[in-house]
């Protein structure tokens, strides 16, 4: 049982209705799991206004209710807290609950449209190589040292960001490495934490179904480095242009990395093949099993974050070399008859541009190199075509298929995308609503010494079709046929 005047702390409240001298049990933002003695925090939804719900919260036992309006009836066993933001009074409740967790371990928060979770997990790993108790919240896991939970968001809710950062104190845990999404900032996920460090990788075209115009969206990742502590550090990527930005009002200690123009800390690529890079940064070789120029960027902010938060620069070059790919972005194998099939999240135009550039940089000329792709139903439609522009243009031959349709009608999206192919390229695609189908022609067509990319779903294990998920895996599948047609 927590004191309610205890998780209040720092809480801007307009008014209260009731006593703060109450225990509570619990903080739920869902009426649903209200049981005896919790709070219960009222948040606008985007479908739902959870003000609604404030009587049926009370019926299930809540015995306090933070609003934004206060109900016209007002229980007198109740106590009533007005706020202006739900959401940001329900994120500094929940770090006070949990006793403020991320004051006690070293909080770094990776945000970006691109990289967050290959950035955040090569952390992760590195800090373990480096012998100390790591914690991770990314889009594929969340990691409290060795054990693992699935993740829910890239960003999870407030409430259980501080219980995994609890759970981290509880087992000893140092560093923390956490995704930073736009949703979770624009959403007050984020709020009340104490980060040590933020680092900032890219801005490029996504997520605009929810922030509606490019500057919204930029405006809200850049509240995230606003935020920063003077004691903090912020950490940008300067060759874009979108990096400066992010440092304009921050009170943490700004450093800069790039490739391409001066930084606080650069680095040269020597060498890209499909072993990977050799790059050269501060003067030292260094190589590693990722493979692309993009890595390259993640690479750099990888070491300037690990020197930052205190490691030796010879150990973390050391332990770069020793960094495996993660899981979903671009994982690859090579078949026995010489096919290579990647297996990459690329999911926005940029990060689709970005990985087929890459291939192309690295594949000869007679080597084919054959997309299968598709494009999420419910989400930003106007990416559809600029993704069949940029498959068309970059691969030899395409396959547009289904990603996560959800309750649009696979065959409607498909037809968006193929919209953006240029006509000196349609000879080029052929579109495969099933996936697995569609895998399985790319297949087919790849002759040995050719390139399959597999786009768009990386580390995911189902396919969203109307409501219903159905299991499905990219490389599992890939795996499969090309063994299946080997025999
Ligand atoms: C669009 C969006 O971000 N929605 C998030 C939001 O839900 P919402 O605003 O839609 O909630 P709502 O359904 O309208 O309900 C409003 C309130 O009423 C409450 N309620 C509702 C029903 C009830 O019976 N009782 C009750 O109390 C709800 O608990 C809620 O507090 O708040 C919820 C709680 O934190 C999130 O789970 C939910 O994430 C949904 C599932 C989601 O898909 N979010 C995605 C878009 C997202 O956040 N993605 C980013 C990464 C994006 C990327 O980079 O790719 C992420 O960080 O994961
Ligand atoms: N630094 C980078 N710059 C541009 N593209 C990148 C970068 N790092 C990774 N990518 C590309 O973007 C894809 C997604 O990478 P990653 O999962 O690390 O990003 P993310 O920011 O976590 O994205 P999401 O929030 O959608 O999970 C990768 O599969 C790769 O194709």
């Amino acid at each position: 049982m927590k004191l309610l005047k205890d998780i209040l702390f720092k809480v801007a409240i307009q008014s209260v209705v009731g006593s703060t001298e109450v225990s509570v049990e619990a903080i739920h933002f869902n009426s649903q799991k209200i049981v005896e003695n919790d709070v219960f925090v009222a948040i606008k939804g985007s479908t739902t206004n959870g003000h609604t719900y404030i009587k049926s919260a009370i019926e299930k036992g809540a015995i306090v209710v933070v609003c934004e309006v206060l109900p016209e009836q007002i229980e007198t066993a109740v106590t009533y807290i007005e706020v202006a933001s739900s959401s940001r009074a329900l994120a500094i409740m929940a770090s006070n609950f949990y006793g403020n967790p991320s004051q006690n371990l070293k909080l770094v928060g990776v945000t970006g449209t691109n990289g967050k979770t290959t950035i955040a997990t090569l952390l992760y790993q590195l800090f373990k190589k480096a012998g100390y108790k790591v914690g991770l919240l990314s889009t594929v896991v969340v990691k409290v040292d060795n054990k693992d939970f699935k993740a829910t968001h890239t960003t999870p809710d407030s409430l259980s960001i501080n219980r995994y950062l609890k759970e981290m104190n509880n087992e000893g845990v140092a560093f923390c490495f956490m995704e930073v999404s736009s949703h979770g900032i624009h959403q007050n996920r984020t709020e009340g934490l104490q980060f040590e460090g933020g680092v900032f990788t890219n801005l490029s075209h996504d997520h605009l179904d929810y922030h509606d115009t490019f500057a919204a969206y930029r405006d809200v990742k850049k509240r995230f480095f606003d935020q920063l502590p003077k004691q903090a550090f912020a950490l940008v990527n300067t060759d874009d242009k979108n990096g400066a930005v992010m440092l304009q009002n921050t009170a943490a200690k700004k450093y800069t990395y790039a490739l391409k123009s001066y930084a606080d800390y650069t680095a040269q690529i020597l060498e890209n093949s499909f072993n990977g890079l050799l790059l050269k940064i501060d003067g030292s070789e260094v190589w590693t099993r990722l493979v692309g120029d993009f890595n390259a960027y993640n690479v750099l902010a990888i070491f300037a974050t690990a020197e930052l938060l205190g490691l030796e620069k010879v150990e973390v070059l050391r332990l770069i070399s020793e960094l495996k790919s993660v899981s979903g972005r671009f994982q690859y194998f090579i078949s026995d008859n010489k096919i290579t099939a990647i297996v990459d999240y690329a999911h926005t135009p940029d990060a689709l541009k970005n990985v087929l550039e890459t291939i192309n940089s690295i594949r000869t000329k007679n080597e084919e190199l054959i997309t299968v792709v598709g494009c999420g139903g419910d989400r930003d439609a106007t990416k559809r075509p600029k993704m069949g522009h940029i498959a068309s243009a970059l691969s030899t031959k395409v396959v547009f298929t289904s990603d996560n349709p959800r309750s649009e009608v696979p065959e409607a999206i498909i037809k968006d995308i193929e919209n953006g192919v240029e006509p000196q390229n349609f000879k080029k695609t052929l579109s495969i609503t099933d996936r697995e189908q569609a895998i399985k022609t790319a297949c087919q067509l790849a002759n040995s010494g050719d390139i399959i990319l597999i786009a768009g779903k990386g580390h995911e294990t189902y396919q969203d079709i109307n409501g219903m998920r159905f299991d499905f895996d990219d490389y599992k599948t890939v795996e499969k046929i090309l063994k299946q047609l080997q025999k």
